[in-house]
């Protein structure tokens, strides 16, 4: 049944509604399905309520259907779906692990080859951009999509309304990893050693002198602290156009890792901007990122003083790289 405030909080989401059913999930095959949590409780008022999503699946495809639960932050008792529910969790605005992906689409692809009536059905909240990750992953292995871009656009036409689906840069830049696994690609597992990070042009606000100090760490798939500027006492030098903050090669970096920038208020630490890497399909010494590929570049009000050709790049040391290629 039509009800507003649900389609308030499903923003640019296409909704299914057909009879009396209205529910924020959408079709992007004829047997891949995107939908928004399945709810109970307070959270069933203004999401789709976990009774409606069966009674739809049920209807539309017998017992013929799989579940994917990608939500980290909740669950739901996997009973009221007979069982049929696999958790693949990652967080609001993350990225997954890489070998998830992997495992996601193997499992999501098994399922749909067992019998051509079988569906999958995907979500985490809202069921927008890490539902969209993982289809289009899925889309890749499958090969409904030839690169990442097609696999996004597919996805943001179908599950959205204005066609923005998957928008982080770091989920994009995750899809465009794996479609290079799936095209051959061999993962290293040698480890990188950060040496320096270079911010370029300084950031007008943040440059000490009575402005505030632009701090970064480096943290894990669990938010575990695997190197902290803070900490460690590195050092920071400013010309007119970077600044370059030296790690003194003690930022050892394997596989998934996200560096966060932040600055003090009131003694609590305050976001300015992250993005996702993983070491294993990067072989260059540098890794230069244009404010386009910095997630919450643009949505956070500070960041708007690190100007439009804003690039952050994170120099290796040459024989940890050279290591590294040595091994692909
Ligand atoms: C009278 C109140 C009217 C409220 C109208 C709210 C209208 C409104 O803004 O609704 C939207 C909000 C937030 O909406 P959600 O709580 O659903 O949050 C969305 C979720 O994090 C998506 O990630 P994912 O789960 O798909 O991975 C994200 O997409 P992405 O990761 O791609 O950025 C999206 O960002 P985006 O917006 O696309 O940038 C978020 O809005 O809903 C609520 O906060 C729940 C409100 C609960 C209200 C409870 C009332 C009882």
């Amino acid at each position: 049944m039509f009800n507003p405030l649900k389609r308030l909080v499903s923003e640019n989401r296409q909704r299914y509604a057909s009879g009396n059913v209205d529910l924020d999930l959408s079709y992007i095959t004829d047997r891949i399905i995107a939908m928004g949590y399945p709810s109970e409780g307070l959270e069933g008022l203004y999401r789709n309520h976990l009774v409606d999503v069966r009674r739809f699946l049920e209807k539309q495809h017998g017992k013929q259907y799989k579940i994917f639960n990608l939500r980290a932050e909740k669950a739901y008792d996997k009973n009221k779906f007979d069982g049929n529910v696999s958790d693949y969790p990652f967080r609001d605005h993350q990225v997954p692990q890489l070998e998830m992906m992997q495992q996601f689409c193997q499992n999501a692809a098994g399922w749909l080859d067992q019998n051509s009536e079988n569906v999958v059905v995907v979500h985490c909240k809202a069921g927008k951009g890490r539902t969209g990750v993982m289809i289009a992953a899925l889309l890749l292995y499958t090969h409904q999509a030839k690169n990442t871009e097609e696999a996004v656009a597919i996805y943001g036409k179908k599950r959205t309304t204005n066609g923005m689906g998957v928008t982080i840069p770091s989920q994009i830049r995750y899809i465009e990893y794996y479609q290079s696994i799936l095209n051959g690609a061999r993962l290293n597992h040698q480890p990188l050693l950060l040496e320096k990070l270079i911010l370029q042009p300084v950031p007008i606000k943040y440059q000490g002198n009575g402005g505030r100090w632009v701090m970064f760490c480096i943290v894990d798939h669990n938010n575990n602290m695997l190197y902290n500027q803070s900490n460690e006492g590195c050092c920071m030098t400013r010309s007119d156009q970077k600044l370059i903050i030296e790690t003194n090669g003690i930022g050892k970096l394997s596989g998934d890792f996200k560096v966060q920038f932040y600055y003090y208020q009131f003694w609590k630490k305050q976001p300015l901007c992250h993005f996702w890497l993983n070491t294993e399909l990067e072989n260059s010494s540098s890794i230069k990122l244009t404010k386009q590929w910095i997630d919450q570049a643009y949505a956070d009000e500070l960041c708007r003083d690190f100007g439009i050709d804003f690039t952050i790049e994170l120099v290796f040391d040459s024989t940890s790289v050279s290591n590294h290629i040595d091994n692909t």
